[in-house]
């Protein structure tokens, strides 16, 4: 079953809070990226961390090796279960953040090809390749890939194989769920949910779309 992950971009920490709880039972994980974590700090990971599902830190680390570490450190100490860095920093700075998810028990996905449409200026021509090469020799958990670009999905799972694809870019960027989730182990999913006028059927429908 393709997983659907809730990007969780909301300002408002009782919105944000409020939105995450009702859309829980048909969710698989909830992302929180800079614009939550900015605006309440690493803490809304205790408001969170009662639904009882997995939570992703998109904070797309890209620093050296030793800040990487303490970025990771400080995400895995917050109770955070997965993180997602860059690849395009090399080998030496992904693994930091791959090491340090795995000595806490979680996950690290590195970013392949990002699904807007300037990503195309600078992950193609063979760089998103290079990467889900890179995600794979570093032992990352899984990579992400764009939903709005399915045959870039296809070609990056020759890459990685059997490890885990995230695909953002359903809805709001134009990506369609039904294409995309036979290719994908999750989708990520921001606006097209947290926008509705109500979140909680928005997510329902789209669990039920999912393979
Ligand atoms: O290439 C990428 C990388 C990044 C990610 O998932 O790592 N995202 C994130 O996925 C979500 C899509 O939101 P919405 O467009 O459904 O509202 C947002 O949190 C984006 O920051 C992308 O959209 N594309």
């Amino acid at each position: 079953m393709t997983e659907l992950i809730l990007a969780l971009d909301l300002l408002d920490r009782k919105q944000a809070a409020r939105v995450a709880e009702s859309c829980a039972p048909f969710i698989d994980a909830v992302k929180v990226g800079y614009p939550l974590v900015l605006a309440t700090g690493l803490s809304i990971v205790d408001d969170l961390s009662g639904l009882g599902l997995p939570l992703i830190a998109d904070f797309k680390v890209a620093d050296i090796p030793n800040t990487n570490r303490l970025i990771s450190e400080a995400v895995f100490s917050a109770g955070f279960d997965a993180i997602i860095a860059h690849g395009f920093v090399g080998a030496d700075a992904a693994r930091a953040c791959v090491e340090v998810a795995h000595n806490h028990g979680g996950a690290a996905y590195i970013v392949a090809e990002m699904s807007h449409p300037g990503a195309t200026e600078f992950f193609h021509g063979g760089v998103a390749e290079r990467l889900a090469t890179l995600a794979v020799s570093c032992r990352a958990d899984g990579i992400i890939a764009p939903a709005t670009r399915p045959d870039r999905i296809s070609r990056l799972r020759e890459i990685v194989g059997e490890k885990t694809i995230y695909s953002p870019g359903v809805g709001a960027q134009g990506g369609d769920l039904d294409t995309v989730a036979r290719l994908v182990d999750g989708v990520i999913v921001g606006r097209s949910i947290y926008e509705a006028e109500d979140p909680a059927a928005e997510a329902e429908r789209l669990s039920r779309i999912r393979r």
